[in-house]
C-alpha cells in the first residue's frame, strides 16, 4: 500500500504539488490526471525520489520513502518520458547493463533478459540498437528495463505518449497483463480513454491540488451516465448529462436533428470539472 500524506512540493515561491493525500492499495491500477501543470510528473518524481518534498511524506507498506530507504525503493521502478538510453546499446547490451547497476548474477540477466523480452513481444529484436527502435518498442523496452529488479510498484509518466493507436493498444494490453500479475500501476495519462479503460481508480488534480478520487465509473455515474451532443449547422455547442436514460431521449426527441444521443465518457468528466476550474481563475 501506498500512503501519500499532505505530500507538497516548492519551487521557490511555487507550489506545483499542495498538501496531496492519497491512498492507493496494493494490486490498484491507479491513474494520475490533470491539464498541463497540474503536478503530476512532481508527484511521479518524489515517488521517485527523484525530487525530494518540501513537506509532507510518502509511506510503502506503512515504512517512509526516503532516498536512503533501499528496501521501499527497491520496490519502485519509474519509466519517465525521456528515453534514458544510450543510442548505440541493443536492447540485450541495455539489459545486461542494468541487471549489472543491480549486482545481478549473468545467469539470472540472461535469463530475466528473456523472458521480459518475449513477454513483451521484443524478443525478435534484441540484436537492433536503441538508435534503430520505433518510439513504441523504446518504451517497451524501458519497461522491460524497469522490470529486470522485480518491481512490486510500476510508475509511469505517460507511457504511450505520441504512440499511434495501435501501439497504444498494444502497450495497454502489457500493462493489463503486469496488473494481473499484481503489479500496483500508477500512471499519468492526457488520454482520458486510456485511464477509463485501464485505471481502477483516477485522482484528478489541479494546480498542485486533489480535486477527485474515484472509480472511472463512479465519476461517469455521479456527472450523468447518458450524454445528449447539441449542434447546430453541424457545429457542436453543448453536451447535456443525465443520470436517467429516458429523460436523456426525451431531450433528444425535443431537439430533433441538432443532437445526438451516447454514453458519458471520462474525458467529459474531466473537461466539466476541469472547464470550471479554469473559468474560476
Ligand atoms: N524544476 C522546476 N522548477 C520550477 N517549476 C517547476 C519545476 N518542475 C515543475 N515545475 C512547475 O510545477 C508545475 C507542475 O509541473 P508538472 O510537470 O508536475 O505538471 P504535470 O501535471 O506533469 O504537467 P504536464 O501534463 O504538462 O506534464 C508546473 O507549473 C511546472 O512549470
Amino acid at each position: 500500500m501506498i500512503e501519500i500524506k499532505d505530500l507538497t512540493k516548492k519551487f521557490q515561491d511555487f507550489t506545483a504539488v499542495d498538501h496531496l493525500n492519497l491512498t492507493i492499495q496494493t494490486g490498484e491500477f491507479f491513474g494520475l490526471l490533470g491539464p498541463n501543470g497540474a503536478g503530476k510528473t512532481t508527484t511521479i518524481s518524489m515517488m521517485s525520489t527523484v525530487l525530494l518534498p518540501t513537506s509532507g511524506q510518502i509511506l510503502i507498506d506503512g515504512r517512509p520513502l526516503t532516498r536512503s530507504a533501499s528496501e521501499q525503493k527497491r520496490k519502485l521502478s519509474v519509466i519517465t518520458q525521456e528515453y534514458s538510453m544510450r543510442q548505440d546499446m541493443t536492447m540485450d547490451e541495455v539489459m545486461e547493463y542494468q541487471g549489472r547497476l543491480y549486482y545481478m548474477p549473468r545467469k539470472l540477466i540472461r535469463q530475466k533478459t528473456e523472458e521480459l523480452l518475449s513477454f513483451t513481444g521484443l524478443l525478435d529484436f534484441r540484436k537492433r540498437t536503441v538508435r534503430h527502435l520505433s518510439g513504441g518498442m523504446k518504451r517497451k523496452l524501458m519497461i522491460c528495463r524497469a522490470l529486470m529488479i522485480d518491481p512490486e510498484i510500476l510508475l509511469l509518466d505517460e507511457p504511450t505518449a505520441g504512440m499511434d493507436a495501435l501501439s497504444r493498444r498494444q502497450m495497454w494490453n502489457l500493462l493489463r497483463k503486469l496488473n494481473n500479475h499484481n503489479m500496483t500501476i500508477i500512471l499519468t495519462t492526457h488520454y482520458m480513454e486510456e485511464a477509463q479503460s485501464l485505471c481502477d481508480r483516477v485522482a484528478l488534480m489541479e494546480k498542485g491540488r486533489l480535486d477527485k478520487v474515484d472509480t472511472p465509473a463512479n465519476l461517469i455515474s455521479e456527472l450523468g451516465a447518458y450524454a445528449v451532443d447539441e449542434t447546430s449547422s453541424g457545429q457542436m455547442l453543448q453536451s447535456r448529462y443525465f443520470h436517467n436514460r429516458a429523460e436523456a431521449i426525451a431531450w433528444l426527441a425535443e431537439r430533433g436533428e441538432d443532437a445526438s444521443f451516447r454514453s458519458t465518457t471520462l474525458e467529459d468528466v474531466f473537461v466539466e470539472r476541469m472547464g470550471h476550474h479554469l473559468e474560476k481563475k
